[in-house]
C-alpha cells in the first residue's frame, strides 16, 4: 500500500510538533524516519497510523484521504505491550477473528517465522526481553498487515538482540513486503534497513533531507557507502563533532 503525506503539521497547545511535512512512499518501501529527540517522529507515526487525526493537512493510504485507522495496519512499539493474563499463544491469536483452531495454525505459523517455536505457553513475564518483542513482532504481523508501523521497536535491546530481530524483520519484509514506516534514533539502524532515510530536524520538526540508499540486502553494516551516509546525516543534524 502506497501512504501520502500532504502538508502534515500538528500542533499541541503551542507548540508545533512537526511543521509541513510532505512525503510519498511507495507500497513495499521501507522508510525511516530520522531525527533527534523531539522533533516529531513519533507524532507523525501517530498521524499516520490513525491513532491521532488532530493534525492540519491530508494523509493518503493508497490514494485515498482518511484519519481512520487503517485495518490493515500492524504497529511494533519500543516496548513489546503483551498481555500479561495471556500465554505466548494467546498473545498472537489475540486480535484474530474465526475459529479457535484456525487461529492457532496460523499464530503457530508466525511463532515460527519469529523463532519461538516451544515457546508457546509461556508467559510474558517467563520472556527474555528479545523474545517478548519477538512475541510483538508475530502479533503485528499474524494479521497480514499491508502497513507496518514500528516506533524504535528495537531500542531497549541489547545490541546482539537488536541485530538479530533486524535480520529477523527483513526476512519477514521479504516475504510479507508490508510497506514499513521505522521511526529510529538509531543513524545505523536506519542504514541498514531503510530503502530511504527521511531526516528531521528543528522544532518544529520539519524534513531536512531524504536519502535513497541504495546498497543491495543483505547489508555489510561496515560498509564504507553506509559510513559515509552516516556521515552525510551526522552533518545534516549538526552532530559531526559526533563521529567515531
Ligand atoms: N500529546 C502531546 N501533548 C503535548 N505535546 C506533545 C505531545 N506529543 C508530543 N508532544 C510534543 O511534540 C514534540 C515532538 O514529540 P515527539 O514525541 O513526536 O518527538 P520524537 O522525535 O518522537 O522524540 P523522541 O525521539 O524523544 O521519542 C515535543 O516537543 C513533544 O513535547
Amino acid at each position: 500500500m502506497s501512504l501520502a503525506l500532504r502538508n502534515v503539521s500538528r500542533t499541541f497547545n503551542n507548540v508545533t510538533a512537526v511543521q509541513n511535512i510532505n512525503l510519498d512512499i511507495k507500497p513495499g518501501e521501507i522508510v525511516g524516519l530520522l531525527g533527534t529527540s523531539g522533533c516529531g517522529k513519533s507524532t507523525l507515526l501517530r498521524a499516520i497510523s490513525g491513532l491521532d487525526n488532530e493534525y492540519d493537512g491530508e494523509i493518503e493510504i493508497n490514494g485515498q484521504v482518511t484519519k481512520e485507522i487503517h485495518d490493515t495496519t500492524g504497529f511494533i512499539f519500543q516496548e513489546p505491550r503483551l498481555l500479561p493474563w495471556l500465554n505466548v499463544l494467546d498473545n498472537v491469536t489475540f486480535g484474530l477473528n474465526g475459529k479457535r483452531n484456525d487461529k492457532e495454525h496460523r499464530a503457530i505459523e508466525y511463532l515460527e517465522s519469529v523463532g519461538l517455536i516451544g515457546k508457546e505457553k509461556l508467559y510474558p513475564r517467563e520472556l527474555s526481553g528479545g523474545m517478548a518483542q519477538r512475541v510483538a513482532i508475530a502479533r503485528a504481523l499474524v494479521t497480514s498487515p499491508e502497513i507496518l508501523l514500528l516506533d524504535e521497536p528495537f531500542s531497549a535491546l541489547d545490541a546482539f538482540t537488536k541485530m538479530q530481530l533486524q535480520d529477523l524483520l527483513l526476512d519477514i519484509w521479504k516475504i510479507y513486503q508490508s510497506t514499513i514506516v521505522l521511526v529510529t534514533h538509531d543513524i545505523d539502524e536506519a542504514l541498514f534497513l531503510c530503502d530511504r532515510v527521511v531526516v528531521l530536524r528543528g522544532q518544529p520538526g520539519e524534513v531536512a533531507t531524504e536519502i535513497t540508499i541504495k546498497e543491495e540486502r543483505p547489508r555489510n553494516r561496515g560498509s564504507e557507502h553506509l559510513a559515509r551516509i552516516k556521515s552525510e546525516i551526522l552533518d545534516c543534524l549538526d552532530l559531526s563533532g559526533t563521529k567515531s
